[in-house]
């Protein structure tokens, strides 16, 4: 079993290195040739985690797309934007039927439809067996540290959900596996979007008690829009639900908590959206999900406020204000 990893990132580097230890066959493509000889040369991926993390000196990394010709799984570790173009580069050059792995979270910006689709959408038939997605609450901060960490091996088909299961689960990495892929997805992509409210709350000093509120009733959220596209209630219960909602909006590790934070300190998105380099996915997830939701006449309080202050320039503590003056409810519905 060869595995050519996709994205010479944090997660692309962190789930390489997991298989690594596990004695697995793999390669990482990069784009970036500093990356590259950063991990072959140094050990390091300096970039993304600093200088004081050394890699597994077993993993290799290259700017030749080659290397995915006689791959038997591609892991996709690019941005959920980069999905499109990276499974178009890689068609022509597989010459075996492959798994993709996907672990981004999020949506195609223009369709709207989740990752799986869209890798199945843009792979040539012929090339592709399945298509997996390891998704849950991951930091690549952590995994690169070997922390404890457990995450979903979600496809319908579940022989392909177990072969990944087994390719990556160790001592310290443990990997579950679930058949509710419109659920799973759903649920890791809608996670970035309270994420990014949780350090919204934190940047506007904020409390404990507010974040419990915002977590809870964004786990509503998620869970409502989730089950109106076809997933599953329980799904909300586990690892790609409120698993991956804790450790994101809990964890200064979260790059859309982050991105938050300082939307709140300054309260505007303005200057973040116009500085910010860094992988956030929650920006492009919250238009999405705040777009579909409208068309379907799904209730999102807390999506459609955190698209206004990205999209419309609204004052986050207006948001709040907002929120926090809607028409009084029950819990129950
Ligand atoms: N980091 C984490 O802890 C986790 C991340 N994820 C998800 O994984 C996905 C990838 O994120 P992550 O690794 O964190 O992001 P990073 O920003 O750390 O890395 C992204 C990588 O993708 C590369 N890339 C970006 N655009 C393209 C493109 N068009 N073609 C080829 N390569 C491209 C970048 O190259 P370059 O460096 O040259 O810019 C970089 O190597 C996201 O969807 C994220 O939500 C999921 C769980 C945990
Ligand atoms: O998905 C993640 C953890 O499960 C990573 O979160 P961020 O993209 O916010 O850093």
């Amino acid at each position: 079993m060869k595995v050519c990893v996709l994205g010479s990132g944090s997660w692309g580097t962190a789930l390489a290195q997991v298989l690594i230890d596990n004695h697995v066959d793999t390669i990482i493509w990069g784009k970036d040739e500093n990356e590259v000889n950063d991990i072959n040369l140094q050990h390091k991926n300096t970039k993304y985690f600093g200088d004081d993390v050394i890699l597994n000196e077993k993993l290799i990394a290259t700017t030749d797309i080659n290397c995915v010709r006689d791959a038997d799984l591609v892991l996709l570790a690019v941005p959920s934007i980069a999905i499109e173009s990276v499974c178009k580069m890689i068609n022509p050059l597989l010459e075996k039927q492959v798994i993709v792995i996907n672990v981004a979270k999020g949506f195609h910006p223009e369709t709207h439809e989740r990752l799986s689709v869209v890798i199945k959408r843009f792979m040539d038939q012929s090339k592709l067996k399945d298509v997996v997605s390891l998704i849950g609450p991951s930091h690549a901060e952590e995994v690169i540290q070997r922390l404890l960490t457990t995450v979903n091996a979600v496809c319908e088909n579940e022989e392909s959900a177990i072969l990944v299961q087994k390719l990556f689960s160790n001592d310290v990495f443990r990997v579950y596996r679930n058949t509710d892929v419109v659920g799973a997805e759903i649920g890791v992509a809608l996670k970035n979007v309270m994420a990014l409210a949780s350090g919204v709350l934190s940047g506007l000093d904020q409390g404990d008690n507010a974040r419990a509120a915002l977590m809870t009733r964004g786990l509503a959220e998620m869970s409502r829009y989730g089950i109106a596209q076809g997933g599953r209630p329980e799904t909300y219960l586990g690892l790609t639900g409120v698993g991956d909602l804790i450790v994101t909006c809990t964890s200064h590790h979260s790059r859309n908590f982050q991105a938050g934070y300082q939307i709140g300190k300054a309260n505007s998105a303005t200057d973040f959206l116009m500085n910010n380099h860094k992988t956030v996915e929650g920006v492009k997830a919250a238009k999405v999900v705040y777009e579909e939701a409208q068309k379907q006449g799904i209730e999102m309080p807390i999506t459609e406020e955190v698209y206004k202050v990205l999209y419309e320039d609204k004052k986050p503590s207006e948001a709040i204000r907002d929120l926090m003056s809607r028409e009084l409810k029950s819990e129950e519905n």
